[in-house]
């Protein structure tokens, strides 16, 4: 199965993460995300975080830090999680798609349900 590249950014701001959930209709729908997507060709990790809050969220990321990489298969589909931190941006998040956000306090971050690749960053934030 070819992996999917994928670029996550954990945006954290005054021990507060924003957190998106995931539409119904989409892969792991229903859960909650770190806002991100598939890497589009040739991109870095900052660049394809840079395209994807801006495409999601309307911000850009002006701080980004590779944190991890994790590598995760579904049933039916693998993934490979490029993961970023992201402590500052211009703008204000506004959910382009419509998704729900949500400034979770870190020490709540347990209480959402999150797809299970993400486990392992939820274990270094
Ligand atoms: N953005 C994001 N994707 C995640 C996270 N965790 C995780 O397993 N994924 C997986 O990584 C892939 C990212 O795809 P995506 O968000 O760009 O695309 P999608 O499923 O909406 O599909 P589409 O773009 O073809 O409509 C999905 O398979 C998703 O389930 C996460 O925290 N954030």
């Amino acid at each position: 199965m070819a992996v999917i590249k994928v670029a996550v950014a954990v945006i954290i701001i005054a021990d507060r993460v924003l957190i998106a959930k995931r539409a119904k209709s989409q892969h792991q729908g229903g859960l909650w995300e770190f806002p991100g997507g598939k890497f589009e060709n040739g991109e870095s990790l900052e660049q394809a975080a840079q395209r994807e809050c801006f495409e999601e969220l309307d911000i850009i990321p002006a701080s980004v830090e590779p944190l991890t990489v994790i590598e995760h298969d579904y049933d039916d589909k693998s993934v490979r999680l490029e993961v970023c931190v992201v402590k500052d941006y211009l703008g204000v998040p506004n959910g382009k798609e419509g998704q729900p956000l949500i400034w979770c306090p870190r020490h709540r971050l347990s209480d959402y349900q999150f797809p299970e690749a993400n486990q392992a960053i939820l274990k270094l934030i």
